[in-house]
């Protein structure tokens, strides 16, 4: 171990600490850095995946300062993210240094002028169109044969019956245009890949990054084959969509941010020598963007239903505060946010009760750094263990509660006792974040104002199914029972 490197298991050959790990805490790594810490008595752990020197904080104020430390905004460079990405460093996600820094900013920039993180009228009025499908999806039955696999009778399937909303909402903002009902089809694929992506991978790239001749070996076994396919999907869609905006890109017109790239990328091509852009690099950007639209925030919703199924007074709270603020003459929209503490609170606490992305997405040390007194060396991998701070009882107090009215002062929500951090924070925040809360406002809502929930079988639920712990927290898909309200 290095000089003054934080207390941790020790390392068994060629894994190192991974398999102890997984003997605290199979297919749930957060608990497993909870117990080991407790076991050592530390708030950041150190120990060794493989070769890696790795640190896990599991302290709510030294997760804040990891995230918001620039010499620790690196990302690893593992199998797991290489094989997403045609095996070069591409996207957003898992890139970093200055080809990150670049490819971030200009996405995030001209993502904007589509409707992306802030308000726009177009991007609204498009995902209401998407929600009034999926509703109809429910009121009027199955239109094409996929949507028997989501509908069947009163019974809908979650969390694919949240999904095209937010996935066409991207596709919107990337290239101007949705896919028609009529290609839900395809969408839910790329939905279902993508969550099969999520739940084959863990946050530290597993036994497949420590020893990545697994793949050549034992590639089923070993969820090579798995996570290559769960990607594929994405890659394929994107990959097609581009195709088709370079074959018709005209650079004196852009008509989408795909546009927009490709014009960046022919004038950086002919002006400069190391360009950043590339046509792959817009793939990448595009799937990335994709990647959680299709996978972490209809989980969000779908585990929302299932405490709704455990705490019915949830349900009627959320349903008189809709018939009060919204009636049932039009949909819910955007405006309504502000008058609707209580749904946008439920939204806020289900992140905290499952916290969507327990580990965060693993950062790296640029330097050597010295971190609650420890000394971190360069090339490290460091998790923030968020599960400590969502469920931290000198923060929350009652954490294990699904309490929502913790957020709400004086009937408004009090945003500043949101402690929770489930989009991270600093120069990595998620980029996401704003179209996440958003779009999961919106949606949520007009599925609130149509329906009461129950169980696919009429018997209470008495207790939450089982999490499945990839990189983010999902559940088992269900059915669950759509009343519609009269
Ligand atoms: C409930 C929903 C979501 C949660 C909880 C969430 C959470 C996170 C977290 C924890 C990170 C890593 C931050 C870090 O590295 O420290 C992240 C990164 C990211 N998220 Fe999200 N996310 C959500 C939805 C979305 C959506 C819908 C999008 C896109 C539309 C998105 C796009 C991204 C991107 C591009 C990054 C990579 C940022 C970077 O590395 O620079 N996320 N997200």
């Amino acid at each position: 171990r290095p000089p003054n490197f934080p207390p941790g298991p020790p390392s068994l050959p060629v894994y190192g600490a991974f398999w102890i790990v997984l003997a605290h805490g199979f297919n749930d790594l957060a608990t497993a850095f909870r117990k080991i810490g407790e076991k050592y008595n530390t708030d950041i752990i150190g120990l060794f995946m493989g070769p890696v020197p790795t640190v896990v904080v599991n302290d709510s104020k030294l997760i804040k300062e990891v995230l918001n430390r620039e010499e620790l905004d690196g990302r690893m460079d593992i199998i797991l993210f290489r094989l997403r990405s045609y095996w070069k460093k591409l996207g957003i996600f898992f890139t970093d240094g200055y080809f990150w820094h670049v490819q971030r900013r200009f996405s995030l920039r001209y993502l904007r002028d589509y409707g992306f993180g802030r308000r726009d009228n177009t991007l609204e009025t498009v995902m209401e169109g998407e929600i009034k499908e999926m509703l109809d999806i429910r009121m009027g039955g199955p239109k094409y044969p996929a949507e028997k696999e989501i509908v069947k009778g009163d019974l809908v399937y979650m969390p694919y019956y949240f999904s095209v909303p937010f996935i066409n909402g991207m596709v919107q903002v990337l290239s101007r245009s949705t896919l028609p009902r009529s290609d839900y089809h395809a969408l839910w694929a790329l939905s279902r890949g993508t969550v099969l992506f999520q739940r084959s991978s863990t946050d530290m790239g597993g036994a497949l990054s420590l020893t990545p001749w697994l793949k050549d070996v034992l590639p089923n076994y070993s969820g090579y084959n798995t996570l290559v396919k769960g990607n594929q999907y994405l890659l394929d869609f994107y990959r097609t969509l581009v195709e088709d905006a370079l074959k018709t890109h005209d650079e004196t017109y852009d008509r989408h941010f795909l546009d927009m790239y490709i014009t960046k990328m022919k004038q950086e091509m002919k002006e400069v020598e190391r360009t950043t852009y590339s046509v792959d690099q817009l793939i990448l950007t595009c799937t990335d963007y994709t990647f959680p639209a299709a996978s972490a925030v209809e989980f969000v919703l779908a585990m929302l239903v299932e405490r709704l199924l455990l705490q019915p007074e949830v349900q009627d709270k959320i349903h008189e505060e809709i018939d009060r603020v919204v009636g049932r003459d039009r949909l819910p929209t955007l405006d309504d946010r502000v008058n609707m503490p209580y749904l946008e609170a439920c939204i806020r606490e289900q992140m905290r009760v499952d916290t969507v992305v327990p580990l965060g997405v693993p950062h790296r040390a640029m330097t050597d750094v010295k971190l609650g007194g420890y000394d971190v060396p360069e090339g490290s991998m460091i998790s923030v263990n968020l599960t400590m701070l969502s469920m931290d009882k000198e923060i929350w107090g009652d954490p294990e509660n699904f309490r929502p009215e913790r957020y709400i002062k004086n009937g408004m929500l009090d945003v500043a006792s949101d402690k929770n951090l489930p989009f991270g924070a600093g120069r990595r925040l998620c980029a996401g974040e704003t179209y996440a809360r958003q779009s999961m406002f919106q949606v949520f809502a007009a599925f609130m104002q149509a329906f009461s929930v129950s169980t696919a079988d009429g018997k209470p639920l008495l207790k939450p199914a089982p999490r499945i712990q990839g990189i983010i927290t999902t559940i088992p898909e269900f059915w669950v029972k759509l009343t519609p309200r009269t």
